[in-house]
């Protein structure tokens, strides 16, 4: 992390903000031509494969990760963004509105499974029929 410089705070990080970023650090190095949809998807993929191995033979962890060192959360933050970052563009060069597309699927969700039918349980039975 030595000499990386932090923009904002996390407050004020749009999926814009993280948008315009992937496509300026694309442009600079004349890397539109490898970001194309299916090269994206299994960037995107090898980062979640990445991720994945943090967790890997741990067992389960508790929430907040309490007992893990500072190193541990800041690698796991840098495989998170890597995610994030190439859905982001992934989604961008799709043509997709990704803010858009993920606060209509909330709705579409918070329908499928209403609060009433679903408190305290997780189980697709009680899904909605959508569509
Ligand atoms: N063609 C590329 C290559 C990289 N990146 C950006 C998006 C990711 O945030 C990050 C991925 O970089 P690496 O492939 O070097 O992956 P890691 O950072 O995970 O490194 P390593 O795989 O060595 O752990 O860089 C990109 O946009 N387009």
């Amino acid at each position: 992390m030595t000499g990386v410089q932090q923009e904002g705070d996390d407050q004020s990080v749009s999926l814009y903000l993280l948008k315009q970023k992937m496509a300026d650090f694309a442009k600079e190095r004349n890397w539109d031509q490898f970001h194309s949809p299916r090269n994206l998807l299994l960037a995107m993929v090898g980062e979640v494969g990445e991720l994945s191995e943090i967790f890997q033979w741990k067992g389960e962890v508790p929430k907040g990760l309490p007992d893990w060192k500072e190193d541990e959360k800041v690698h796991l933050g840098e495989e998170l963004s890597d995610v994030l970052l190439y859905l982001v563009r992934l989604s961008d060069i799709c043509g997709i509105d990704l803010g858009k597309a993920a606060l209509r699927k909330v709705e579409l969700n918070a329908i499928k499974y209403p609060a009433s039918k679903n408190y305290g349980t997780n189980d697709d039975s009680t899904a909605e029929m959508c569509g």
